[in-house]
């Protein structure tokens, strides 16, 4: 599939610094203060911290969809810094549904490579390929509205997983979803995105979910604190 090769060790995503306010004045809310943390090549890694601890406006800025107040992010491993470039490499599932109603599970699967210019008999092959990956072949021609929340979670996981990207971006994937439910989700997400070599970040504030992945940064009012990380993976976000 698409998936560029980076160099072994060159982060995919680095921010240096980086910090986001919103509006100005008093009225000011610093969602993320001064982060500087990178994601190497095929690295699991989640950002656990409680709600409006930042979390998700650091995803948005290593996504690309938003850009820091001061300090930098980067995507050396990457290549292209433009955003047509990025959204090749980086794939976001967000946490809502996200699906084009109008459009069966495997239109809108199919619907960013045909955006992205790929051939149509490589599109229904990687098409096709996704859907297996997630287990969802039988449900290839529902709409979205025939589908139960944690299926059209894993039609939304293999839209992004289709276009081959290097990183995954998963802003609380399981967070609209029932705890089984969730776990399904979350381990078709790692399994699928191992057999791709992508990376994986995922934020959450559920302990069940940070215990998932290698690496696990902890956010508290917009700022990385102390990482506990499994022994085998180093856990400095740095
Ligand atoms: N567009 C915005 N305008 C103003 N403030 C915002 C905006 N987006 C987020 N914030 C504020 O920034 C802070 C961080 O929000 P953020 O959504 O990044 O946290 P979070 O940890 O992802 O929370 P949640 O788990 O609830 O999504 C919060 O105080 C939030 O209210």
């Amino acid at each position: 599939m698409g998936a560029v090769a980076p160099a072994v060790g060159v982060p995919l995503v680095r921010c240096e610094n980086a910090a986001r306010t919103y509006g100005r004045g008093p009225a000011a809310v610093v969602a993320v203060h001064s982060v500087t943390c990178s994601v190497p090549p095929g690295a699991r890694v989640c950002v656990v911290g409680p709600s409006g601890s930042g979390k998700s406006t650091l995803l948005h800025l290593m996504a690309g969809l938003d850009r820091p107040t001061t300090g930098r992010v980067s995507h050396p491993g990457l290549g292209g810094e433009d955003a047509r470039g990025l959204a090749r490499h980086i794939g976001v599932v967000f946490q809502g549904p996200s699906l084009l109603p109008p459009l069966t599970a495997a239109e809108n699967v199919a619907l960013p490579l045909r955006i992205d210019g790929v051939p149509g008999d490589e599109v229904a092959s990687r098409t096709r390929a996704a859907l297996r990956s997630l287990d969802l072949e039988p449900l290839a021609g529902r709409l979205p509205d025939d589908l139960s929340a944690g299926q059209a979670q894993r039609v939304a996981v293999a839209r992004v997983l289709a276009r081959g990207p290097a990183l995954v971006l998963a802003d609380e994937p399981t967070g609209q979803l029932d705890r089984a439910t969730g776990r399904q989700v979350l381990t078709v997400l790692l399994t699928a995105a191992a057999e791709l070599g992508a990376a994986v970040l995922v934020t959450t504030h559920d302990p069940l979910v940070a215990r998932a992945l290698d690496i696990r940064w902890y956010m508290a009012d917009g700022r990385l604190v102390q990482p506990e990380a499994r022994p085998e993976r180093e856990g400095d976000p740095r």
